[in-house]
């Protein structure tokens, strides 16, 4: 295989919890009103998977859910989805998705990304250079975006701390002025950041009422 053509191309797993258990840390956002909890998070999963679909280097994006109302959102967006594994846990949903997509180079996207340009996350790919390498968020402790090398292993170490943990692991660091591909939205404020990076259209209708 030659790897010079290949590896800015990836596919990508977006791990989505049950819309029910998602975001809780967002809860006081929505006033704790579940419907509109649902709908934001669902609206943050489908303006990341949409940035990511309309990314150059992105072949082909795969979500992993239970939930049969994102599977049935990310279908209209022509985004298949894989059930999770009966292993819980976000590595283990990751890794089932990367075995079985079986790609010439996998990559693991978190779903909460309602900013996303596509040029910045092309531009990571690009950085990464055919390397195992990772993102690390903002606040510069967890992970946004992982990437195999082609042929290689995802890996994955998602969870408190994982920015450090893929480093360890022996990931790249890619550090670039790509803040929408940094700005993962776990609370409100968060989501006033990725407000003013400018979101997209689904989250932007989605939002709360403080926010306007
Ligand atoms: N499929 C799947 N996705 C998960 C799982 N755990 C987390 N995720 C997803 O992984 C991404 C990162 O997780 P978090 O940022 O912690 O999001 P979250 O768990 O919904 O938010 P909190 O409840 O506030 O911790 C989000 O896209 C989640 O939907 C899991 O067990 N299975
Ligand atoms: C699971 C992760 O997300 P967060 O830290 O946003 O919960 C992570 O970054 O590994």
């Amino acid at each position: 295989m030659d790897y010079g053509e290949v590896r800015d191309e990836v596919d990508l797993v977006v791990p989505v919890k049950t819309l029910d258990r998602a975001k809780t840390r967002l809860t006081s956002a929505t006033g704790g009103d579940p419907v509109s909890h649902a709908a934001l998070a669902l609206a943050l999963a489908l303006d990341t998977v949409s940035a990511a679909v309309a990314t150059p280097g992105v072949r082909r994006v795969v979500t992993i859910t239970s939930d049969p109302a994102v599977a049935a959102e990310m279908a209209a967006l022509g985004v298949e989805s894989l059930p999770e594994p009966p292993q819980p846990g976000l590595n283990e949903a990751l890794l089932h998705g990367a075995r079985t997509l079986r790609s010439s180079r996998i990559g693991a996207l978190q779903a909460d990304l309602p900013a996303l340009k596509p040029d910045e996350l092309q531009a990571a790919l690009e950085a990464s250079a055919g390397r195992r390498a990772f993102v690390p968020d903002r606040q510069g402790t967890g992970t946004t975006l992982l990437l195999a090398a082609p042929g290689g292993e995802l890996d994955p170490r998602f969870g408190v701390g994982s920015a450090g943990l893929h480093r360890l692991s022996g990931a790249v660091a890619l550090i670039g002025a790509w803040p929408s591909l940094r700005c993962d939205v776990d609370t409100e404020e968060d989501l006033r950041l990725a407000l003013a990076l400018g979101l997209g259209t689904r989250t932007a209708n989605a939002l709360p009422a403080w926010t306007t």
